[in-house]
């Protein structure tokens, strides 16, 4: 259960975020929605915990956030806009990694399954500065299912996807909702909201 309360954020003297206040349960996806620069990207910086409110409270199954907190590491995983790579390991290292530092079950089957799912098992060698910019994206998503999860936070997910990756993404954030697993995206594409999301949190107003 993702709870915030009363979240206050602004950046020398610009009002970005006003006493928010929202709940997201297990299972439940919300569109955090609201034009160019109304505070979505903010909003996931505080609750991924990358970035701290001037007022609130943002708690994870009980727990503040912090991106210091392994219990806020543990079950959250995020894509926000400023993924980076390691620009020396290879698509398959990178899962790899990022399963075994979550120690996912089963890490190598995972990492398996999800390069499939993902569409980039061909590139599995190749080195992050080699692939597409969809092919990116596609390997950003993916460091997010070889890894144990209750949370998502996914900051415009369907960028650089093809019609395809779109529809596979909104499949895929349905697939996680049944499993328990919330999720929270900022989003401008009105099919993936309309597909996903059970509540609206507009910002900016
Ligand atoms: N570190 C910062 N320093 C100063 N201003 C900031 C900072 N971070 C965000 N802002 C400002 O806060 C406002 C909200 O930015 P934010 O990135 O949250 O918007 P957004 O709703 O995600 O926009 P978009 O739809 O364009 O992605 C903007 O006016 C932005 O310039």
């Amino acid at each position: 259960m993702l709870r915030v309360d009363g979240l206050t954020r602004g950046f020398s003297g610009l009002l970005v975020l006003h006493e928010l206040s929202f709940e997201l349960a297990p299972g439940e996806g919300a569109a955090v929605v609201g034009p160019n620069g109304s505070g979505k990207t903010t909003l996931l910086r505080c609750v991924a915990g990358t970035d701290v409110p001037d007022a609130g409270r943002i708690t994870l199954n009980g727990f503040p956030v912090a991106e210091t907190s392994p219990d806020t590491r543990a079950a959250m995983a995020c894509v926000l806009d400023d993924v980076d790579f390691f620009p020396d390991l290879s698509v398959g290292e990178h899962l790899a990694l990022c399963a075994l530092a979550h120690e996912q079950p089963d890490a190598a089957a995972t990492v398996e399954s999800v390069l499939a799912e993902l569409g980039i098992a061909e590139q599995r060698d190749q080195l992050p500065a080699t692939l597409s910019s969809g092919q990116r994206r596609r390997l950003a998503l993916a460091s997010c299912f070889v890894r144990p999860r209750t949370l998502l936070v996914l900051d415009e997910p369907e960028q650089r996807l093809d019609v395809e990756g779109k529809a596979w993404l909104a499949a895929k954030l349905n697939a996680e909702k049944a499993a328990g697993v919330s999720v929270l995206m900022a989003s401008h594409d009105p099919e993936l909201i309309e597909a996903v999301a059970d509540v609206h949190i507009e910002v900016g107003l």
